[in-house]
């Protein structure tokens, strides 16, 4: 028998951890990167419930633990900058067991690195063109010479160009806001820290794990579905400058940092919902497939999960059909979670944010605070481990 040939189109968290799975079954896997390396830019995910299960299979918990952000706290604060209530991280996000946060950029080095040797990747390049047929799949690049292979997955994000050359448009739903981030100088001087400010329809964020490190900003806020091109970063900064002129704290200060950031990322916060997650000899994965949208936390772990379940299946008579069907109903769970997530994420008006100040100064003083936190999040919970490995 011939070894069968895999293009894995994305070398995020999805496309490598796949590339795990297939090398170890055997598999010729060539991983196709559009960025000229791997990306560095990123923010701080979890990798919760079943998810820590497949690092621990991959033997790597463990390097992913050693590069836990170890956040501590995280703060409220008003309009002046004074705190309305600290709780500790690992209370307020409900962290278990081997749950970990990471930066991005640290797990897709983390899988990258682990996968390196065995696997091609192919930086700076993009496929074009998919024409599959009944012995494979001729793949046209942008840069390198047509190939074909026996499949190809597209691990390519929320928004997967594969997924369009597949499928066709399949438009995203959008949970009502945009979130933008960016590094920053650590203006707050903080160190392994979140701090939280609220104004109505908006949320900022700050955090760093390092006082002499740049900080992390991201602003978030409500808006329906905005027309902007995806490629003019001139023009989405604008869009946030206008959403967070004069909304007080450092925000100001903020918005100065953001001009001058180079790694300045703005989205939608959008979910991907498919009815098929494949098409012939084409299958997608993680975001690309089923992306919950950044308010879930979850993301990560639905790319972790999916690469384990498709590794174990690709390459079988019915194989995308039983990836699907074992991932399935995670996948609704958490894209459900998603759903809810998004719109606590940001708050609505002056009462919604008055009521949460008042849960935040008293959930401090509260006798039983772990058994509140964890009655709250007990969907995340059980939307994070929604899955028999
Ligand atoms: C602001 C923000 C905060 C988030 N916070 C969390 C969180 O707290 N917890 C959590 O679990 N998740 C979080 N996520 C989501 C998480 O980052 C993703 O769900 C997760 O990275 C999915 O992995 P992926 O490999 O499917 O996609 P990605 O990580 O997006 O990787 C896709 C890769 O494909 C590459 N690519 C794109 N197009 C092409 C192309 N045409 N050809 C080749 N390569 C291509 C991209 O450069 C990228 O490297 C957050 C996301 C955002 C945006």
């Amino acid at each position: 028998m011939t070894t069968s040939r895999v293009l894995i189109s994305g070398a995020g968290v999805a496309g490598p951890a796949l590339a795990f799975w297939l090398r170890k079954r055997g598999f010729e896997v060539t991983v196709v990167e559009r960025a000229p390396a791997l990306r560095e830019a990123g923010y701080k995910v979890d990798v919760r419930g079943a998810a820590t299960e497949v690092l621990r299979r991959m033997g790597l918990l463990e390097a992913a633990q050693a590069a836990d952000t170890g956040m501590r706290r995280i703060t409220y604060v008003k309009s002046d900058g004074r705190p309305i209530a600290a709780l500790p991280a690992d209370l307020l996000m409900g962290r278990r067991g081997d749950d970990v946060e990471i930066m991005r950029w640290d797990l897709s080095r983390i899988l990258h690195d682990a996968t390196a040797d065995g696997v091609e990747y192919v930086f700076g390049d993009a496929v074009t063109k998919l024409a599959d047929g009944p012995d494979g799949v001729d793949v046209t690049f942008e840069r390198g010479a047509p190939r074909r292979f026996d499949y190809v997955v597209g691990a390519d994000g929320l928004h997967s160009a594969t997924r369009r050359m597949v499928l066709g448009e399949s438009p995203l739903s959008h949970l009502g806001a945009y979130i933008s981030i960016f590094s920053t100088p650590n203006l707050l001087g903080i160190e392994r820290e979140e701090v939280m400010y609220f104004r109505p329809g908006r949320l900022v964020f700050a955090y760093a794990m390092d006082p002499h490190q740049d900080a992390r900003v991201g602003l978030a806020f409500a808006a329906p579905s905005l027309d902007f091109d995806r490629r003019d970063v001139a023009a989405q900064k604008r869009l946030v400058r206008e959403a967070f002129e004069g909304q007080g704290w450092r925000t100001g200060e903020f918005l100065a940092a953001m001009d001058k950031a180079d790694d300045f990322y703005f989205d939608s916060m959008s979910q991907v919902e498919l009815p098929s997650w494949s098409s012939g000899r084409v299958v997608l994965l993680g975001d690309a497939a089923h992306c919950p949208a950044p308010a879930s936390g979850q993301g990560t772990s639905l790319a972790l999960v999916g690469a384990y379940v498709l590794g174990r299946h690709l390459g079988e008579a019915d194989g995308f059909a039983a990836y699907e069907r074992e991932m399935r109903p995670y996948v609704e769970k958490n894209l459900a979670f998603g759903r809810k997530m998004a719109k606590d994420m940001v708050p609505g008006g002056r009462l919604a944010i008055a009521f949460r100040t008042y849960g935040m100064r008293t959930l401090k003083y509260h006798p039983r605070k772990e058994q509140v936190i964890d009655k709250i999040l007990a969907p995340m919970h059980e939307a994070a481990n929604a899955i028999a490995l």
